[in-house]
């Protein structure tokens, strides 16, 4: 290795302050220079969102609000996959009561994303579908890395996005857009979802997707940091209330939609659908 390169990586790792270790899923490192955390999604291979992979976003997020960040930017460990959504083995032929919890686990990561009060950014260095794309647009700001895909795709799928995941999407696109793909069960890929506002900027790698993120986060530097969070909570409230106030009837319709015979059948033959193409490849 060049010197040049091992003394500016020297450099960076004493300017970063790696702040959880003990979660193995997520890390969240701090830039001194910056007060920014980077937040990074680690479950290899496609960072399916199951109970635990949900359980640390969420430490993860409570530390960053914890910590005095000045802003979070999500990222993912895999150089092709940001999210691959939700673990479709958590909901296939479950178990009763861990799917309760990852339900549960899945509302509250969503609250605390959604209404965090830092700013937040995410750094799509992957394909995004579903759940992944709800993480992404739970942001409120979208740098993603060309020849991926993002979107809502829960209709090719034969279930149906609950009204909080509708709210994220509409947080960033138009209504009458969002309705199309929501019912097409649309990926759009990274030059389609920049046209139609889906994400706000391209970048050809993940550091530099990171480094325009920080360039976000940076626009805020002279606001007043209340004044900056009380305006997003205003803006989110409703969305946010709403989630809190049917949180329960929000559950008991997930388990009673993904028990239904024919959605089972449908997750099973999706899932098999994957595996046999994981096979080809
Ligand atoms: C009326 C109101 C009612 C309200 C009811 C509410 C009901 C809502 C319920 C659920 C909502 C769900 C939202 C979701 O997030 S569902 C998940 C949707 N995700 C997807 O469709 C993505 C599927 N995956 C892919 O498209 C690809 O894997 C991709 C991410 C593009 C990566 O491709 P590639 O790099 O080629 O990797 P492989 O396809 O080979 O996959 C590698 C292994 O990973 C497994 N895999 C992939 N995705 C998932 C997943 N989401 N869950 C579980 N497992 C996954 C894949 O099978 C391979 O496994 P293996 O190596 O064992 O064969």
């Amino acid at each position: 290795m060049m010197r040049s390169k091992v003394l500016s990586l020297v450099a960076r790792a004493a300017s970063n302050r790696m702040m959880s270790t003990a979660t193995k899923l997520t890390t969240v490192e701090v830039n001194d220079k910056t007060g920014i955390a980077t937040l990074t999604m680690n479950r290899p291979p496609v960072n399916g969102l199951n109970l635990e992979l949900l359980q640390d976003l969420k430490s993860s997020i409570d530390e960053v609000e914890g910590n005095k960040s000045r802003g979070l930017i999500l990222t993912s460990s895999s150089s092709t996959i940001f999210s691959a959504g939700l673990d479709i083995l958590e909901m296939y032929k479950p178990d009763k009561d861990r799917i309760r919890a990852f339900w549960t686990q899945l509302q509250e990561t969503w609250l605390a994303l959604y209404g965090s009060s830092v700013p937040t950014a995410a750094a799509i260095n992957g394909h995004s579908p579903a759940g992944g794309c709800l993480l992404a647009t739970s942001c409120e700001y979208r740098v993603m890395v060309p020849n991926f895909t993002i979107g809502l795709n829960e209709t090719q799928l034969g279930i149906v996005a609950p009204k909080w995941f509708m709210a994220s999407f509409l947080s960033v696109l138009p209504q009458r857009e969002a309705e199309r793909a929501l019912n097409q069960g649309r990926m759009f890929t990274t030059e389609e979802a920049l046209k139609v506002g889906l994400i706000d900027e391209t970048a050809n790698s993940k550091e530099e997707a990171i480094e325009k993120c920080v360039a976000f986060i940076g626009t805020f530097a002279k606001v007043n940091p209340l004044a900056r969070s009380l305006t997003k909570q205003q803006f989110r409230a409703a969305d946010l209330q709403q989630l809190q106030n049917e949180r329960q009837q929000d559950l008991e319709k997930f388990l009673f939609f993904v028990n239904q015979p024919a959605v089972q059948k449908g997750l099973g033959i999706y899932l098999e659908g994957l595996k046999k193409k994981a096979k080809k490849q």
